[in-house]
């Protein structure tokens, strides 16, 4: 709405059908894409922009980042992604200061179906970005009348909440999917937001950003809503079906991520911890649901 906008898709077929079609039917169909968006298969086009949105699923952000760093120095960066990379333990902020030390790394997260947004229905995110001049500028330029930002200098908060809602949708889909009941995906969204709170202590996160949109706000929406995908993933587990292992479910690698970040840090994370060996195919939910009920009684 604030373009015009370059998309960039790495797919010359895709990019030239939704160039002509004004359409992505893979991802995003049903919804026009806006007349001031022009697409491109050519990644040297984005690169003419002083600001970069960067869709990519969070394992393949450090990747990407590595081999186009030259022609991002100094670039505002912000990322869409919702992940910690298995290899780093990084977040996708983290990332870009890894790799492009001059950019204004920034993150945009919260609630949002990317449906929600292409129909304009209203929505509210968080914007973090360290920097107390580019912050607000991104605030500014990247909210429109239906696309509210909130502006956090809590990188740290911001990356933690998106990466860890994932982890709980699982968790939460499984529960919904083998029957466990409603009461019970109360408890593991509770237990799971402990969970986030407790990493997030450790990891220097502002308790504040985790009680916002980039915290309990989405994870409100992922965790009850089959418009998710990481619920979705979740479900097919606890109900047996099958999944289309294209589909990106980050909630999956980044569990496994949290589980390592656990053990460094010395922190409790059973929903976590299940939620990577439930993903990963080592235990079933009824062993899932048995590892949690057989804890320890502890206050709350
Ligand atoms: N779809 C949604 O409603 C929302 C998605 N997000 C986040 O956005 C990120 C991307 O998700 P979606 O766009 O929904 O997934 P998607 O699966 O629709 O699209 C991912 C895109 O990344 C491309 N890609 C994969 N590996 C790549 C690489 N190495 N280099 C360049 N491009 C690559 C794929 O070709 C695909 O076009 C995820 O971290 C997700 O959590 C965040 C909020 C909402
Ligand atoms: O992050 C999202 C909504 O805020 C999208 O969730 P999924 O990746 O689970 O579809």
């Amino acid at each position: 709405a604030n373009g015009p906008v370059t998309l960039w898709a790495r797919d010359e077929t895709a990019a030239a059908d939704m160039a002509q079609t004004r359409e992505n039917a893979a991802r995003l169909p049903g919804h026009t894409l806006p007349a001031n968006l022009l697409v491109t298969s050519s990644v040297a086009d984005v690169f003419d922009a002083d600001t970069i949105l960067l869709a990519i699923p969070a394992q393949k952000l450090g990747g990407w980042l590595e081999e186009h760093a030259a022609h991002l120095a100094g670039k505002r960066l912000v990322a869409c992604c919702k992940g910690i990379d298995q290899s780093t333990l990084r977040g996708p902020v983290a990332q870009i200061e890894a790799h492009v030390p001059s950019a204004i790394a920034a993150m945009l997260t919260g609630p949002s179906f990317a449906a929600d947004i292409a129909a304009h229905l209203p929505t509210a995110l968080t914007l973090a970005c360290k920097d107390t001049v580019e912050g607000p500028y991104l605030q500014a330029s990247l909210s429109t009348p239906n696309l509210r930002l909130y502006l956090s200098h809590d990188v740290i908060g911001a990356e933690l909440g998106g990466a860890l809602k994932n982890v709980i949708a699982i968790a939460c889909g499984v529960c919904m999917g083998a029957g466990f009941g409603e009461s019970a995906r109360a408890a593991v969204i509770t237990r799971g937001f402990a969970e986030m709170r407790r990493i997030g202590s450790a990891l220097g996160a502002d308790p504040e950003t985790l009680t916002g949109l980039s915290g309990f706000g989405d994870l409100a929406l992922t965790c009850t809503s089959d418009g998710s995908r990481n619920y979705r993933f979740g479900q097919s587990i606890g109900s047996g079906q099958d999944f289309d292992p294209n589909t990106t479910v980050e909630g999956a690698a980044t569990a496994l991520s949290v589980t390592n970040l656990a053990k460094n840090h010395d922190l409790d994370l059973p929903i976590c911890r299940v939620v990577a060996d439930l993903s990963s195919g080592k235990i079933d939910p009824e062993t899932a649901l048995a590892t949690l009920l057989s804890r320890p009684l502890r206050k709350e």
